[in-house]
């Protein structure tokens, strides 16, 4: 799905969800996220790719308004998001980041339950509501039958579905995942991708994988030293030449029907 008026103008419409303009972070007189632009459609999936260090874990924090930006603004709706204020804005946005910590005392239903604070009123008890919405985000997860263990007695790769399930709860209409097939044998990162591409829900990925991005994502945001090198669809972006700039490797990139497919090339022997 697109905005055609944003598409249009190249500026981002009233009432069309989550925008940065031009956003920067400064830390420690160092800009790690430099002038960023990212104008989301209702619905789509966007990559966000580049190396170790390059600012996609800050850019997320900034969309999601845990991080204020040093300059630029990040808008829902139209409205720059300290205007929209904390409560309102998680019931619009999860987040799922890298590294969770989570109290350990909590059984994983709990912890999927937390999903559900920004939905309920101080000091309420859950409703029928919220219990269903954690049930439906168990099913997703594929963790119903994990939902009475403790939190702590989790594998990396079931706490990591365990956080998604948190921000299904939450039943955002947009989700930030920062690295979110961490931890996950190859089957469960089908899953999660193919989860999180069907859901309708516009979704912000961080990802280092860059075959998997080209799988499910309908758009690539690409960032070196916090800026902005690269945009477009998988096919666009995803080119040898641009492979080589931003990641110092070598590879082929065959299009096959439907996506891109990259096969990295062995340094120094120059063969595959
Ligand atoms: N609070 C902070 N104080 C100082 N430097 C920071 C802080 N947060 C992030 N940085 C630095 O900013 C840069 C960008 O970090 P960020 O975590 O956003 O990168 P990333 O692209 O998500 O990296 P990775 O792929 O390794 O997870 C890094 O060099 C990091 O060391």
């Amino acid at each position: 799905m697109s905005t055609p008026a944003a598409e249009d103008t190249g500026s981002p419409a009233p009432d069309t969800g989550l925008h940065a303009d031009r956003v920067a972070r400064r830390t420690d007189g160092r800009l790690i996220v430099d002038g960023v632009t990212l104008a989301l459609r209702p619905g789509e999936t966007v990559g966000l790719l580049g190396p170790n260090g390059s600012g996609k874990s800050t850019l997320l924090r900034l969309l999601a308004g845990v991080l204020p930006t040093s300059t630029g603004v990040v808008t829902l709706d139209g409205r720059p998001l300290p205007e929209v204020g904390r409560r309102a804005t998680a019931r619009r946005i999860a987040t799922v980041e890298q590294h969770t910590h989570t109290q350990t005392e909590l059984t994983v239903r709990e912890v999927v339950a937390l999903g559900r604070i920004p939905h309920r009123r101080a000091w309420s008890p859950a409703s029928a509501v919220d219990a269903r919405a954690v049930t439906e985000a168990l099913e997703r997860a594929g963790l119903t039958d994990r939902a009475a263990q403790s939190w702590h007695t989790l594998s990396g790769g079931e706490r990591q579905r365990a956080q998604i399930a948190r921000a299904l709860a939450q039943e955002p209409r947009e989700l930030l995942l920062d690295e979110p097939t961490n931890h996950l044998d190859i089957q469960h990162q089908l899953d999660l991708l193919d989860l999180i591409a069907d859901l309708p829900v516009t979704t912000v990925i961080a990802l280092h994988d860059l075959n998997l991005a080209a799988m499910y994502c309908d758009r690539l945001l690409v960032l070196d030293t916090g800026r902005t090198v690269a945009e477009g669809t998988p096919a666009e972006v995803l080119t040898p030449a641009l492979i080589k700039e931003v990641y110092g490797v070598d590879a082929e990139v065959h299009h096959d029907p439907g996506h891109p497919v990259i096969r990295f090339l062995r340094r120094g022997s120059g063969t595959p």
